[in-house]
């Protein structure tokens, strides 16, 4: 009886004890912690909104993030306050460079061009990739976009070349045809006074999806079409997570959210097998590459060549790969591609330009070459200032991995730098009075010259990491456009609500409705006349 009685005294102990050791672990994590780097950054000038215990500010800042997107805004592109406006608010008390807490996790802003600089050159390799939440590397995959160290530079190293120059201009034919067929699509819907409305959106995700299938993947588009449709499932999920505290561990709970996604990423994951081990069998049946030929070192074929030339590359890693390229090839071309042309109809005057400039360049070709893409300067402007106004990526994380001195800071090990791409975009001290305006001539001379620091215009990331599709990503918008401009004059429908909203990239929330008028003196009709 003693004996049960102590057993049961353990017992209890135990319990009690671990309860206590549970107890510990969130005070230490959700209060003591906090608090520390709270004091420890006050202690060097920088402050912030008060840490709340467990939920950080993330109340406050998903309160502000709806009630700025609740309504659309005026014509105007002074879109901070709407797209960040937990930034714009705690900016006017607190400064620039503050405090936020996601949750117990610690984010400093940094805006200031030198400090981003050092960030993502020199520093580099302290302030790395953070961990991305689970659902959003689910849909981005465990490929470029994440990995870190050695295997990161390992498979940069493979995918490089895919994104030469002198590979990329062999995908202008490709590009042009799917852009033919969408516009001879639009030129059929025209009614009879010539006109048509068009929602630009979906018709530029549909064309980059074609774009990236074909060109990074020899594949057909209606192979990666279900991809696709997939990961704009998944998308939804890792976009709904982010308006909630993030709990680690959460994720391998089966939850019906959690069993949805792991069902997402199955079937993904079957689709891109079934590719790979398909063109497997076509580059081991003696096809030097890509289906056609016509491009032989897409990111497929690469990965596919390197993983038989070492162990190193395995089958799981091609499918991440697949899965990052899939996800970013699509969505950021075609939101750079709805929010130009939104401007462009807003601002016909730089319509005409560009059409102008267009015939002196290519005369009487319907398609720009690749030559003529090169010398298409007012389009260039327009595509830059179009980036720096609607940047699809909005902003950038890194941690720090280990104690490091930012702009004269001691930012200590595990802190995250939340760096606000559209708020350094839209800084009047960078860009002038006119910083809300939309004025492609700001880089008449080059983007050098009007922004003087190299961190002040960085749509694509900068140093190491930068964007590895940014040359695909401006030849399609450049070729696109070019060739819709030439088509048709167009301009915003009666419908378009203006209301710049923020789903993991930066969208138009009600669309992006143009009306499209036909031009009556189009190359194609000057060369039949001819
Ligand atoms: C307008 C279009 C695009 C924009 C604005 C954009 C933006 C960015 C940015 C800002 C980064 C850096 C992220 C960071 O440092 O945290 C990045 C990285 C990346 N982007 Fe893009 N991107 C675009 C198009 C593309 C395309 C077309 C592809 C693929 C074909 C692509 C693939 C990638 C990959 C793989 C990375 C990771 C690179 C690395 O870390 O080595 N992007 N992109």
């Amino acid at each position: 009886m003693d004996e049960l009685m102590l057993m049961q005294w353990f017992k209890m102990v135990a319990i009690y004890s671990t309860v206590a050791l549970s107890l510990f672990k969130i005070g230490v994590a959700f209060w003591w912690r906090p608090r520390r780097i709270e004091q420890h950054f006050f202690r060097q000038g920088i402050r912030g909104p008060p840490y709340r215990f467990f939920i950080g500010n993330v109340k406050e800042l998903v309160t502000m993030m709806m009630k700025a997107s609740s309504q659309p805004m005026p014509f105007s592109h002074n879109i901070l306050p709407r797209v960040l406006s937990f930034y714009h608010h705690w900016k006017k008390i607190y400064g620039s460079t503050f405090l936020v807490w996601f949750g117990p996790k610690v984010r400093l802003t940094v805006s200031d061009p030198d400090l981003i600089r050092e960030i993502f050159t020199s520093k580099s390799d302290v302030f790395e990739k953070s961990e991305q939440h689970p659902l959003v590397k689910q849909l981005e995959g465990d490929g470029l976009l994440s990995l870190k160290g050695e295997k990161w530079a390992h498979h940069r190293r493979i995918m490089t070349p895919t994104f030469y120059m002198e590979n990329l201009k062999m995908l202008v034919p490709v590009v042009a045809n799917s852009v033919t067929a969408m516009l001879d699509k639009w030129e059929g819907m025209l009614s009879e006074t010539g006109e048509v409305e068009i929602e630009v959106s979906e018709w530029y995700q549909n064309l980059t999806e074609d774009v990236i299938t074909r060109a990074a993947f020899g594949m057909s588009y209606r192979d990666g079409k279900a991809i696709f449709r997939l990961q704009a499932k998944q998308m939804v999920l890792a976009a709904e997570a982010f308006q909630k505290v993030f709990i680690p561990g959460y994720s391998f709970l089966p939850t019906k959210r959690n069993l949805y996604s792991w069902k997402l990423d199955k079937e993904i994951r079957k689709l891109l097998v079934k590719l790979i081990e398909s063109r497997k069998r076509k580059e081991g049946g003696g096809a030097s590459g890509s289906a056609g030929d016509e491009y032989s070192k897409d990111i497929l074929g690469l990965m596919i060549q390197a993983s038989e030339g070492c162990t190193d590359i395995t089958m799981e890693d091609i499918v991440e790969e697949c899965k990052g390229f899939f996800f970013a090839g699509k969505h950021s071309t075609s939101n750079l591609l709805t929010w130009t042309t939104i401007l462009l109809a807003m601002h016909p005057h730089w319509q005409t330009l560009a059409r102008e400039e267009l015939s002196r360049v290519c005369g009487s070709r319907d398609v720009p070459t690749k030559d003529d893409l090169v010398k298409l300067k007012t389009l260039t402007m327009i595509v830059n200032e179009s980036l720096r106004l609607y940047p699809p990526v909005i902003a950038m994380i890194r941690r720090a991995r280990a104690d490091a001195e930012l702009g004269g800071y001691a930012v200590p090990r595990g802190t995250e730098i939340l760096i606000p791409v559209i708020a350094v975009h839209h800084d009047q001290a960078i860009w002038g009075s006119d910083v809300n305006e939309f004025n492609p001539g700001r880089f008449a001379d080059g983007v050098a010259r009007v922004a003087k620091q190299p961190g002040a215009l960085i749509p694509f990331g900068l140093g190491v990491r930068t964007c590895i599709g940014q040359n695909l990503a401006v030849l399609q918008a450049k070729l696109s456009l070019s060739m819709m401009i030439r088509r048709f004059s167009f301009r915003l429908s009666p419908s378009y609500r203006h209301a710049p909203t923020v789903l993991m990239l930066l969208y138009p929330q009600h669309g992006a409705p143009i009306i499209f008028d036909r031009l009556i003196d189009q190359p194609a009709q000057r060369d039949q006349g001819s």
